[in-house]
This record gives C-alpha cells, sequence and structure tokens, in this order.
C-alpha cells in the first residue's frame, strides 16, 4: 500500500534535520493518538511538534540510559528520577511559547520571569559511561497543541538563556528581525550619541586611552599570532576608552555544571551588557577578571557537557567591549587551551557547524533560519540597540557607544562604493591560536532573515547561511576562509570598504562566480569596456525580509485543498493536474521539459504587450499615493493584471524534483555578467542558448514595503546612478492593503543575477511572471524571469520595465534608454518599478501609458 502521504511528509521534514524515520515512526504513533489524529496540530511550524517530541524521546532515553548505570547511586537515581519525573517539559515549553506572545519585550522588565523554570534537564549520549549500552524505552510526553498562527518574536522570549535559544529557533518563519527594527531604520541611524568621556561606573571599566579608531580599527589581523601584546597594540591605536562591560555583582548569572542548572539575571533597566550576558554563566570568581591581559567583562561557564572538548574545569569566558565610536568586540577566551599541545586552530566552518548542530541537538533549534553568525550579529544589534535606545538620565556616558552605522553615515566608505543609505552588517568572528574567538560589528544593522529554504534538496538548514558580502568584508572572510590551511589561521578580517581598489575588488569577485557558490551554477563577470569593477553588493540566492514587511510563511496558512497532500513524485506525470495547478487554469504552467507551456507564456506576453488585452487593477487606496501623506489622497494609476504561477511547496505531497517546482530550484543556466558597451553600465547575457519559455532567473533582494523603500530611497536618493527596485504590485488592487502588506523588493544591498538585467522596449527577451511558492498570499511573491523567445548563446538579457511616456515632472529617476529596439522611444524616461523616487513614487509603470509608438503582437 502506498505510504499515506502526511506520513511520507512527516518522514521527509524530520529527514530534513537529520532524523531518521525509524526514531519518528514511533513517535508520530504516539502524537497521532495524542492528538486524535488531528494532522494540523502535528504539521503546523514545520512539524515543529513532532520535531520536539523526538527530540523528547531522545533525551528521555539517555537519561533513562543514565539511570541505569548509576543504578548503585540512591542520590544519583533520586536525581536522575527527578529529572526525568518530568514528563510534562515539551507540554511546558509549549505553553511558555504561547504564553510568550504576552511577555514584555526582552529590554522590558520581566528579566527575572520564569527563572524557575530554567532546569534543563538534559543529558547527551556522550554523557553516558561507555559501558552503559542498554536502552529502555521511555514514553513519550503528552503535550499540548500550539494554536496555529502563534507567531513568537524572538524577542518576546522570557530570557531564560537556554529557553530564549529553543524559542528562537521554534518560531515560525515569520519575519521577526523587527524587534530591533520595528523603528524605520531613519530613526534608529538618528539616535545620536555623544562622544563623551565616559564616566566609570560599577561594572564597566575603561582600558587606557588610546588613539581614535577610524573604520580601519575593524580590521583584524589575519594571520598574526595572538599575544596580549598583539592585542594591546591593536588597541593601542585607539585614543578614547575602550568600555569592557562587566555584569552587573548582584546579578546571578551562572550555571551549575554539575546539575545543569542555569539561572538568570533580570529585573527591569536591565543594561546592555547584561543583556549580553543572557545565555551565558559565569564562573564563581571569574567576573570582572582579566582574561589574557583584557580586562574581562563577563565570565561564561558552559557546562562540560555542552563543550565536550573543553575540559571539566575549564571555563569559557565571554568579553565584551566597545568604543565610543561603535566598534563592539566580543571575545570569547577557552583558557583551557592555553599551553596545551594538542591545541591547533580549527577552521571557521568547523566550528559553525558543530555549534549549529550542538544547537540542533541540543537547544532543539529546528527553524531552518538559524545560524549562529545570524545570533551573533543579533547579539550585536542587540548591544547597539541598547546601547544606543538609553534614555536614563543615569546612564549617560556610562556606556559611551556610537553605532558604528553612524562612523559609517559620518565616512566616505558608503558613498565611495556607491553604497548609500543603509548600513550593512559585518560581523566577522575570529580566532587566535591561544583559543580566543572575537567576533567585532561594524553596524547595528543585523542582515535581514532568509526567508526559507529553497536551493534544492538538503539546503533548509543551510539557508540561512546564504549571505555573502560582495565587494566588502564578507568576501574577504570567504578567501581567508578558504586559504587557512594555507595561513593556519581561521581569522577573518573585515576589510574597510574604502580601502579597497578596484585591483582588489577584482580579486575579491571572483571572475568565475561573483555568487561565490551560492548558486547551483557559476556565475562569471567579465569588463571588456574598461576597468570599472562591479558595483558593491552582497550576492543573495534568495530574498530576505528586510524589517517590516509582513508575510505569514507557515505551512498551516496554506490549506490543504490548496496543495497536494495526496501527490507523490512527480506532479505533471498525473493524469489529471493537481490543486496546485487550480491557480493556472487547471492545466499547470511548466512542461516536462521544464519550460513554460507556449499558450501560457503568449497569454503572459500579450497581457503585457498589447494594450488592447491589457487589463488593470485600481487600488481605492493606493499604497504609493498614500506614503505623499497628504489629505487629498491621489487616485490609482492602476496596476497591471497579470497571470501567478502556483508552484507546489513543502505541504505538498510530491517529491523535490516534481515538474512543478522549476523556480525554486533555482537558476540552472549558464549566464554572465557583463559590462554593456551602449553604456547601460552592467548587463547579464547568457552563455548557452536559450530555448522559449526557459526560467532564467528570479528577481532576488530585500522585500521592503514600500514605505521602507520609500524612506531608504528618501536617504539615499542621491547616491548611485542605477536603481533596483521593484514593486510586488501584482495584487494590488483587489482590495485595501495595510502598509505592511505593500512589499517590494530592492537588490540594491542584497540581491542576485537578476539586478544587473537592463531594460528593453517592449520586445525584451524575459518576460517577468509572478510566482506563488510558499504563502497563497499574493501579496509576496516571486519574481521570476522567462524567456519570451530562443535566446541566443551571448545575447543580452533584458526585460521591458514598462517605461512610459508622460514622465514630466516626475521625480523619479530616470535615463536615458539606450536600449537599441526599433520600438525605443528613445528619450527620457521615468520607471515606475524601478522606483528610485522619494518624492513621488509612481504606481507601477504597467499603470501607465504605453508609448504610443508600440505597435501590439
Ligand atoms: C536594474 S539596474 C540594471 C543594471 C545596471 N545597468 C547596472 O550597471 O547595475 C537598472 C539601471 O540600469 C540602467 N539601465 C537599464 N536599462 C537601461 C537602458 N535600456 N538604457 C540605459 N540605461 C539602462 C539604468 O540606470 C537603470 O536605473
Amino acid at each position: 500500500m502506498a505510504p499515506n502521504p502526511k506520513v511520507a511528509a512527516a518522514f521527509r521534514a524530520m529527514k530534513d534535520i537529520g532524523v531518521k524515520e525509524d526514531k519518528v515512526k514511533p513517535v508520530l504513533k504516539k502524537l497521532l493518538k495524542l492528538y486524535d489524529k488531528n494532522w494540523q496540530l502535528i504539521e503546523e511550524e514545520n512539524y515543529r511538534v513532532l520535531a520536539d517530541a523526538v527530540f523528547e524521546e531522545d533525551e528521555n532515553e539517555a537519561v533513562e540510559k543514565r539511570k541505569i548505570c548509576n543504578d548503585a547511586d540512591e542520590d544519583d537515581l533520586e536525581e536522575e528520577t527527578q529529572v526525568h519525573d518530568e514528563p510534562e517539559r515539551p507540554l511546558k515549553r509549549l505553553r511558555l511559547r504561547s504564553q510568550s506572545q504576552v511577555s514584555p519585550p526582552v529590554n522590558a522588565s520581566n528579566h527575572s520571569a520564569g527563572s524557575s523554570s530554567l532546569k534543563r534537564p538534559k543529558v547527551e549520549e556522550d554523557e553516558l559511561p561507555k559501558n552503559c549500552l542498554q536502552q529502555q524505552p521511555q514514553p513519550i510526553s503528552p503535550r499540548q497543541p500550539v494554536s496555529p498562527c502563534q507567531p513568537i518574536s524572538p524577542h518576546h522570549q522570557p530570557i531564560s538563556p537556554q529557553r530564549g535559544i529553543v524559542n528562537k529557533g521554534k518560531q515560525p518563519l515569520i519575519p521577526q528581525v523587527a524587534s530591533l527594527g520595528k523603528r524605520p531604520m531613519s530613526e534608529r541611524a538618528s539616535h545620536a550619541v555623544r562622544i563623551k568621556e565616559p564616566t566609570v561606573e560599577p561594572g564597566i571599566v575603561l582600558l587606557p586611552k588610546q588613539k581614535v579608531p577610524d573604520i580601519h580599527a575593524l580590521r583584524t589581523p589575519k594571520d598574526e599570532p595572538f599575544t596580549d601584546d598583539t592585542y594591546n597594540n591593536d588597541v593601542s591605536r585607539y585614543e578614547v576608552p575602550i568600555a569592557v562591560i562587566h555584569p552587573d555583582p548582584s546579578s546571578k548569572v551562572g550555571a551549575s555544571v554539575g546539575n545543569d542548572t542555569v539561572e538568570k539575571q533580570g529585573g527591569p533597566g536591565i543594561p546592555a551588557s547584561q543583556c549580553l550576558n543572557e545565555g551565558n554563566s559565569s564562573v564563581p570568581g571569574k567576573v570582572g577578571s582579566s582574561v589574557d591581559g583584557i580586562l574581562a567583562s563577563s565570565s561564561v561557564r558552559e557546562s562540560n557537557r555542552k563543550l565536550s572538548t573543553v575540559p571539566e574545569e575549564s571555563p569559557a569566558n565571554l568579553e565584551i567591549g566597545s568604543s565610543p565610536t561603535g566598534e563592539v568586540k566580543i571575545s570569547l577566551s577557552c583558557n583551557s587551551t592555553l599551553g596545551r599541545p594538542d591545541f591547533h586552530l580549527p577552521s571557521r566552518d568547523e566550528v559553525i557547524k558543530l555549534m549549529e548542530d550542538k544547537c540542533l541537538r541540543t537547544y532543539k533549534i529546528i527553524d531552518p533560519n538559524f545560524s549562529v553568525v545570524n545570533l551573533l550579529n543579533d547579539m550585536c544589534a542587540c548591544f547597539l540597540q541598547l546601547a544606543t535606545d538609553s534614555t536614563d538620565e543615569s546612564q549617560e556616558g556610562s556606556l559611551n557607544i556610537i553605532p558604528t552605522l553612524d562612523v559609517l553615515k559620518k565616512s566616505s566608505v558608503r558613498d565611495s562604493l556607491g553604497i548609500g543609505g543603509k548600513e550593512q552588517s559585518l560581523c566577522t568572528p575570529s580566532c587566535t591560536p591561544n583559543g580566543s574567538a572575537n567576533v567585532q560589528c561594524s553596524a547595528a544593522m543585523s542582515p535581514p532573515r532568509v526567508l526559507s529554504s529553497l536551493n534544492g534538496p538538503g539546503s533548509n538548514i543551510q539557508a540561512s547561511k546564504k549571505i555573502n558580502v560582495i565587494g566588502g568584508a564578507e568576501s574577504e572572510r570567504e578567501k581567508e576562509s578558504e586559504n587557512h590551511e594555507l595561513t593556519n589561521s581561521c581569522s577573518l578580517v573585515v576589510v574597510p570598504q574604502f580601502q579597497i581598489t578596484p585591483s582588489d575588488v577584482r580579486s575579491i569577485y571572483d571572475a568565475d562566480d561573483l555568487t561565490k557558490g551560492e548558486e547551483r551554477v557559476k556565475i562569471s563577470w567579465v569588463n571588456e569596456i574598461n576597468n570599472d569593477c562591479l558595483p558593491a553588493f552582497m550576492y543573495i540566492p534568495q530574498n530576505l525580509v528586510f524589517e517590516n514587511a509582513h508575510v505569514n510563511f507557515t505551512l498551516s496558512h496554506i490549506r490543504d485543498e490548496d496543495c497536494c497532500l495526496a501527490c507523490l513524485g512527480d506532479c505533471l506525470s498525473l493524469s489529471t493536474p493537481c490543486p496546485c495547478a487550480n491557480e493556472t487554469g487547471g492545466q499547470f504552467a511548466y512542461t516536462k521539459e521544464g519550460l513554460l507551456r507556449e499558450e501560457f507564456l503568449e497569454e503572459c506576453i500579450s497581457m503585457t504587450r498589447d494594450p488592447q488585452r491589457q487589463q488593470h487593477l485600481y487600488c481605492r487606496e493606493c499604497p504609493i499615493r498614500r506614503l505623499k501623506n497628504d489629505d487629498c489622497l491621489e487616485p490609482c494609476k492602476g496596476h497591471l493584471r497579470r497571470k501567478f504561477i502556483n508552484e507546489c511547496w513543502s505541504k505538498c505531497g510530491c517529491s523535490r524534483n516534481c515538474g512543478n517546482r522549476v523556480v525554486q530550484r533555482g537558476i540552472t543556466c549558464k549566464l554572465q555578467v557583463f559590462c554593456t558597451s551602449e553604456g547601460k553600465g552592467w548587463g547579464l547575457r547568457t552563455l548557452e542558448d536559450l530555448p522559449k519559455g526557459a526560467f532564467v532567473c528570479e528577481y532576488v533582494g530585500e522585500i521592503l514595503t514600500n514605505t521602507e523603500l520609500f524612506e531608504r530611497n528618501t536617504q539615499s536618493k542621491k547616491s548611485g546612478k542605477h536603481t533596483y527596485s521593484v514593486l510586488l504590485d501584482a495584487d494590488w488592487g483587489s482590495g485595501v492593503l495595510k502598509n505592511e502588506e505593500a512589499l517590494c523588493l530592492d537588490a540594491t544591498y542584497f540581491g542576485n543575477v537578476a539586478r544587473f538585467i537592463n531594460h528593453r522596449c517592449w520586445d525584451a527577451n524575459l518576460i517577468e511572471i509572478p510566482v506563488k511558492v510558499e504563502t497563497p498570499d499574493l501579496t509576496y511573491y516571486h519574481l521570476a524571469f522567462f524567456t519570451t523567445r530562443m535566446v541566443a548563446a551571448l545575447e543580452e538579457l533584458t526585460w521591458d520595465y514598462s517605461i512610459y511616456l508622460d514622465d514630466d515632472g516626475q521625480p523619479v529617476k530616470a535615463f536615458q534608454c539606450l536600449c537599441g529596439s526599433k520600438h525605443c522611444i528613445n528619450m527620457k524616461r521615468s520607471i515606475n518599478i524601478l522606483t528610485g523616487c522619494p518624492e513621488e513614487p509612481k504606481c507601477s509603470l504597467t499603470s501607465m501609458a504605453v508609448p504610443k509608438n508600440q505597435s501590439v503582437l
């Protein structure tokens, strides 16, 4: 009998996080029984309940083993029994999760809440005596269902370090960078921070005066051995003090190694330093002590269980230092490694991988978006937020921190590389030969979150690591990472951008692959015209939520009738198309060869090009007009109605190789970025012949609300010749959209190759088609480019930005069109979808008059 597709889907989801079928099976059975076969409860939040239960089962087994081994020890047994007698833990966790919805934010006054529930009876396999092999099955704990649609902000968690992490990992895939950034960036950036001589306050120790750092100070020498002198020399360039933060001596931040109990500090008005200590445990006698000649800020003690390679007696100390110019240093010293003959430097990637495995196994962070690097970024963002938010008079001058974003704003760094406006977070961990690890953050903005894993099989857990800086720090980091064997260093260097010369950029941008391995195929770049290098941006293969954009990615948001739970294998081989084809009139949009069906493609082309066939949707309240903020709203100019494609997704029973999954598999054709000879700047071309209807790439960028784009453009309207944003307005006009639902993609700072595709009037060889993948909501979709005809190798790929003529007085960024099409009106035009216009952004170009000289296809 064919397996139940729901069961198969559950197995698949668990397999994605590394859990085998035989482990899942018994647990699933129990859950089904417990939930009375209510699959929805099991499926929601990407099978979180199931994952919890499986891990729980593991733990229980491990505890049981240990119990048996320690049979002789009555006390231990009693303790074990207590631990074991907590069958409700998952239930509690779930309950806490829902409670956490109403918890105040992390910097509010509930820091002490829930401290009693910080017991974490976790035992890992490696803790067990080797001779203890006997296993006893343990019934899984009953747990309560989590009600659907309960997004939990990580910043609304109780601050238990352990649980905080657990809960963070258990969030639904809803963009939640927000609590750091509910305010617009402009507001965040405007926090003026005074450069004052810091007042020495309890808990803060000032290093001796040093020279004022410029952005160069962010450079961490990669190959130099770390010595105390190195550190002191490094910081001696500072003229202003580095504040090293000690924990409040009155607060208890500790973990007892023996019983795995973690206590947390709390209380209102928690200073930034303490916020950063969350999740760490102190070592008695280590608070405020000096480590490697550096004043220690706070001490961390991970249990020997958690740091399995670190001997039990070895403390790990966490220090957080900051300078008035916003440099934040997080330094983790594993003292036990000092002088050990077996000490060797692991690579950054090894450490991160191990740590992420640990997070998965120990803390049960199953959120595919989780990554340690993001965690560190968040930590720095948290620090900077608290450091710059303080309105408390008594705090003034105590931290004396200027977020680096201010430094960056004042510097010419961004301008010189054409990066205006938003800050980028350059957070790079590095480690030294004596076992210290440093993280330096140079800006206040956390990188946006990766939405979901779309990069093919097995990429779930990796998704969030897919961020590279092009032309900046991370590229260098990658380079170093690759070279670590040669240099015997896993140091990572933040290269100040203004130091980058064109020749540096050439080496940073790998000419063979500007994506640095982020795509399935390499994408090269060439400049046969002049000496210009690619503009600086971060290559990302998938869209990322910037801050406020609201997109619901929970699986439970997809109704059963809107996906194909019962399908297996390839939906395209079905005699009757599954419900996923309903969007395209009961026929799939794709052929078995992975091309767009001719009929569907022609329909899309004519809906775009043929004025007779163009239909527009008119907003009652156009989000673009609303931005103008005047009393009398200008009427909506209309948004072109488009045909959507609906691809199968995770909730569907079909396989990842199903033919109705094309865009989500990413780029497969050979592309090249090149410098155009006509003066359009960079362009994109194909290196192979492409048939008609072939998927080329999607437009990837940050998902912004329209308001955010407006603010962004207001801040940086003067910078940059080219504009890189596109409205996701294909469904606007079908109702009144809230601001957070009126979305667009901006590829200015984070984007993929599509940002290089130039405009061509009317007869472009690409057409953009909206594609629904992870959410049925039409406010967010993928904008995918397909060929409108056969395209020969080396032809430039172009799409029609939908230029219109009536741009007199429009503040929209205009350019002299150099497309060369015989349909080109070749005059100054403004673009609606590339909204570089802060003052008066246009509605989608598609709403505008079609140039008169355009003929119907
Ligand atoms: C999405 S970017 C395309 C990549 C851009 N050429 C580059 O060098 O980064 C859009 C910008 O490219 C330029 N551009 C695109 N199509 C053009 C055309 N047909 N003629 C002139 N400039 C064009 C305009 O400056 C426009 O703002």
